[in-house]
């Protein structure tokens, strides 16, 4: 099956961006979206906690920040439907999660279905989940990286947008190694996201391509 995705022409786009952490991702996105030739404009930033640096780096920008905790809520599914409402009253183009560590539900899936995607330190699909880089510098790789990815029910287990290498170098540590991927992703990520708002982008069973 073939899915085509595209931002409607004629105004920035719009980008919920999630996070759980310090946001370096978000960050990124909110550099180059204060120039408007990257077309994208960052509506709001929520987070499954409060406190996160994410969000303060947000609202130092102007932008909305949410939190959306799972505890508030008397099930999963409810805090699912929550968090799906509370980022479509944002009427978001693209939903980004960079460094969200609560899985989505199936009502979010639905709801922004090939339009919610993830930043994730790894080659996929080597080393998911919450310990990436660790995970590759202990196997003992000499390529590392991080992979952009559009969100299905498993985790990190959707089809790939795109991914970028890092070399694993002999004298790295797990904290340089992680550092040297994000600073490659954070590139992948602003890169890969004015594409997709500009382009658009094409599933077909689990291969994307730009367009
Ligand atoms: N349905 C999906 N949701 C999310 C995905 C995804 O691929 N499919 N990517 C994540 C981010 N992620 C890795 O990049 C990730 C998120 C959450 C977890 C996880 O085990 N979370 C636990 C709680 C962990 C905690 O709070 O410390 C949970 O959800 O109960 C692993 C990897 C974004 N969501
Ligand atoms: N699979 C979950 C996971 O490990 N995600 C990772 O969390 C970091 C968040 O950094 P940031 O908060 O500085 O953007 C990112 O490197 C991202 O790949």
């Amino acid at each position: 099956m073939t899915d085509q995705h595209s931002a409607p022409a004629g105004r920035a786009k719009r980008v919920v961006v999630l996070v759980s952490g310090s946001g370096s991702n978000l960050q990124a996105l909110l550099d180059a979206s204060a120039d408007s030739a990257y077309g994208v404009e960052i509506v709001a930033v929520g987070a499954d906690r409060p406190g996160t640096y994410g969000v303060e780096r947000a609202e130092k920008a102007g932008v909305p920040g949410f939190v959306c905790r799972v505890g508030d809520y008397e099930t999963r599914e409810e805090w699912d439907e929550a968090l799906t409402d509370t980022i479509a009253s944002y009427e978001p183009d693209l939903v980004v999660s960079a460094g969200f560590l609560k899985l989505f539900g199936q009502r979010l899936l639905k709801a922004f279905e090939g339009r919610a995607v993830n930043t994730h330190n790894s080659l996929l699909p080597a080393f998911p989940g919450m310990h990436g880089p660790r995970d590759a510098f202990n196997s003992g790789v000499k390529l590392a990286g991080a992979t952009l990815f559009i969100c299905d029910p498993g985790v990190d287990t959707g089809p790939i947008i795109a991914q970028t290498a890092v070399p694993v170098l002999d004298d790295d540590t797990v904290e340089t190694l992680t550092e040297r991927i994000k600073e490659a992703e954070r590139v992948q990520l602003v890169e890969c996201v004015g594409r997709m708002m500009r382009e658009g982008w094409t599933v077909t069973g689990r291969r994307v391509t730009f367009g």
